[in-house]
């Protein structure tokens, strides 16, 4: 029997009556603690409102109960609480297991004690509490247009506003032969929709900020070398133009994709464009055990131009982090798929700053500024979007998956919220669907994944750098994405499971907790290794020394031999959360899903899983009902952007 089976036991003795339980400090730390013990809520959220209280004694209840809501949905990605939505949907504020009968018999729910409560309740309590910050002066919590802020997420929330507003208001004076420079890098075609890859790159020429933001293989590293030849062209060369990216392995990709694009183009025009790709972490010089980094305001980055990919993965506050240390003059330009998951911390940066981008919603002003370039009328992409809408231009064409693609026809069908998209499965031979039986399936399906790789691994060449090389080679062949972190069809489960199949099939001896052949994930920033939260090693015996090491793969395509006790921070890498895959792409890839339910099966989430496999994607799901009810739920995070 689960834990929210056993409602008997858990469940309040007696339901309490409403105001004493929202008047009585004593009634409120033992709601939160039930809440807590029942996975409602995390330890922290519970303690937050304590550890507040022994600063400034807080002697309203409902302001404890709120701080705590509010500390578990920062905790669930929210920059935010939207008093709103305690009105509305008062439970979705708390992670409760999803339709769930036994439910029923909790009295304790937020939807039962906060019955009757108005908007009015909630603001007059936070209004007379010494923890929301006021004129009088700063303190934790922010109200503001009836949301309910961290104080650092309000702050860094304002910033991101205002900057961007400012950046995308000024406008750049233009080469004079801009027209002419931008046909020969775009030639015209016949065509039947406009070239966004040719007005992404007009608009970020006349803006400080600029977003170009499309799916997989949509061009968005080729428009925008295109944009830093034309810019360079434009300075004699003499920009400092810097690349950045989210994770480690988001720069290696950019760095190759970069590379790629330039080999691609005169060299004439690439001479000043750089290949290096650095962390955003790096790049802004984060400071050991501190949330602050070298780079601020009054210590700004020295760059004209900043890049910046995989965008969607940067979260509220690293984003505002980046554009207080951008100086006022420089052009900042973010690349990403707004329709991936957002980041894994609070925020969802991209998404909600590219609201409305399918549509154009182009001012007239805007349209003016674009019309000179395009060989098509744009009067269909007019409308009345947000200031944003007008920095941002959307690429809609893959060019790595064609109407032959089943990888970019499912991915697509899944964005759009096709109910039929699992059909797509029988009809294209690059995706699979293993529904019903899943144990047997996954069994067989990582051991074809993983055995190449370890069958490599057990034949070391005299050549160690170009042996282990191969082993990370063939090990990015395949990778099994997983949607939770917990339970037997979690990362945790999944992990332990795999291991054991590969011992049976001799692949792996995994009797000791490091042994050839473990793949692990960094789960944190390591500087002082150079290796960076999402960054994937395996561990190999090197032939030199005989011990275990674990080797990594850095930016500059050079090994990086780590000794496995110098790796606290890792996990076992046989099956990762499509989270954490963001950033990376896997020739196949195969996503599972969990037999029940859970809030976290999303549009995104599947979107984003399909997106990161190159040639074939396989979905296990002993379920397919769940897979409808994911492609209909959408990630919805609350932010004032
Ligand atoms: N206008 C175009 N015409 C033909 N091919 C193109 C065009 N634009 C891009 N491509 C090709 O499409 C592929 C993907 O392009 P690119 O890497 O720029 O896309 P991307 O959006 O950055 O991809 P990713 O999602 O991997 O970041 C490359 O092989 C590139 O050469």
């Amino acid at each position: 029997m689960s834990q929210y089976e056993q409602g008997d036991l858990f469940a309040a003795p007696a339901k309490p009556a409403q105001a004493m339980l929202l008047q009585d400090l004593t009634q409120m730390q033992a709601l939160l603690q039930r809440w807590t013990e029942r996975r409602w809520l995390r330890a922290l959220d519970a303690q937050l409102p304590q550890t507040l209280h022994q600063l400034a004694a807080e002697p309203n209840a409902l302001v404890w109960l709120l701080t705590a809501l509010l500390c578990h949905q920062y905790g669930r990605g929210h920059s935010c609480i939207l008093l709103q939505d305690l009105l509305d949907d008062p439970d979705g504020l708390l992670s409760l297991p999803p339709q769930n009968q036994f439910l029923q018999r909790f009295s304790d729910r937020p939807s039962q004690l906060l019955t009757g409560m108005v908007m009015a309740d909630y603001r007059q309590a936070l209004q007379g509490s010494s923890w929301l910050s006021s004129d009088a002066g700063p303190a934790p919590l922010v109200l503001s247009d009836n949301r309910l802020y961290l104080r650092r997420l309000y702050q860094a929330e304002q910033l991101v506003k205002q900057q961007i507003s400012q950046r995308v208001a000024a406008l750049l004076p233009l080469a004079d032969d801009v027209a002419g420079q931008l046909n020969r890098l775009f030639p015209a075609t016949a065509q039947t929709e406009p070239d966004w890859q040719k007005l992404a790159c007009a608009m970020a020429l006349q803006r400080r900020f600029a977003i170009i933001t499309g799916g997989p293989g949509t061009g968005k590293t080729t428009t925008v070398v295109k944009l830093l030849a034309l810019l360079q062209q434009g300075a004699a060369g003499k920009l400092q133009i810097k690349l950045a990216a989210p994770t480690g392995k988001a720069a290696v990709r950019l760095t190759e994709s970069i590379s790629g694009a330039l080999s691609r183009l005169p060299a004439e025009l690439t001479a000043a464009i750089p290949t290096e790709v650095s962390t955003l972490h790096r790049l802004l010089g984060a400071l050991p055990n501190r949330r602050s980094f070298k780079h601020h305001s009054d210590n700004p980055l020295q760059l004209d131009v900043l890049v910046v990919d995989e965008a969607s993965m940067v979260d509220l506050e690293m984003m505002a982090a980046l554009l207080s240390a951008l100086p006022a003059k420089a052009q900042l330009i973010l690349l990403g798929d707004k329709d991936q998951l957002s980041s894994v911390e609070a925020g969802s940066v991209l998404g909600d700053l590219c609201r409305g981008a399918d549509l154009g919603g182009y001012s007239a002003d805007t349209l003016a500024l674009l019309t000179p370039y395009s060989e098509l009328p744009l009067a269909k992409w007019q409308g009345s979007g947000t200031v944003l809408n007008q920095a941002t231009v959307m690429l809609r064409h893959s060019h790595r998956f064609d109407s032959k693609s089943g990888i970019g026809q499912l991915a697509a069908a899944v964005n759009a919220g096709d109910s039929n998209a699992p059909a797509l499965f029988s009809r294209f031979d690059d995706i699979t669907l293993l529904a019903g039986n899943t144990p047997l399936a996954l069994k067989a399906t990582v051991l074809a994944g993983y055995r190449q790789y370890l069958q490599l691994m057990q034949q070391p060449n005299t050549e160690r750098e170009q042996w282990a090389g191969a082993v990370l080679g063939s090990y990015s062949q395949f990778q099994l994405l997983c949607a939770l972190r917990s339970g037997d069809w979690g990362v945790e489960g999944l992990n332990l499971q795999i291991g054991q199949w590969l011992s049976s099939a001799g692949l792996i001896d995994a009797r000791q907790h490091w042994y050839a052949g473990r793949p692990v994930m960094m789960q944190r920033n390591n500087y002082s290794l150079g290796l960076m939260n999402g960054d994937i090693g395996i561990t190999l015996q090197d032939p030199d020394t005989n011990q275990l090491r674990v080797v990594f793969q850095l930016s500059d395509g050079t090994l990086k031999w780590v000794l496995p006790s110098r790796l606290a921070e890792v996990e076992t890498a046989f099956a990762i959360t499509v989270h954490k895959s963001q950033g990376s792409e896997f020739t196949h890839c195969c996503l599972v899903l969990p037999p029940d339910n859970s809030p976290i099966l999303s549009r995104e989430l599947l979107y984003t899983g399909i997106t990161r496999a190159k040639q074939h994607f396989t979905l296990l799901c002993a379920n397919p009902a769940l897979l409808q009810q994911a492609i209909a739920r959408r990630v919805a995070r609350s932010s004032g952007l």
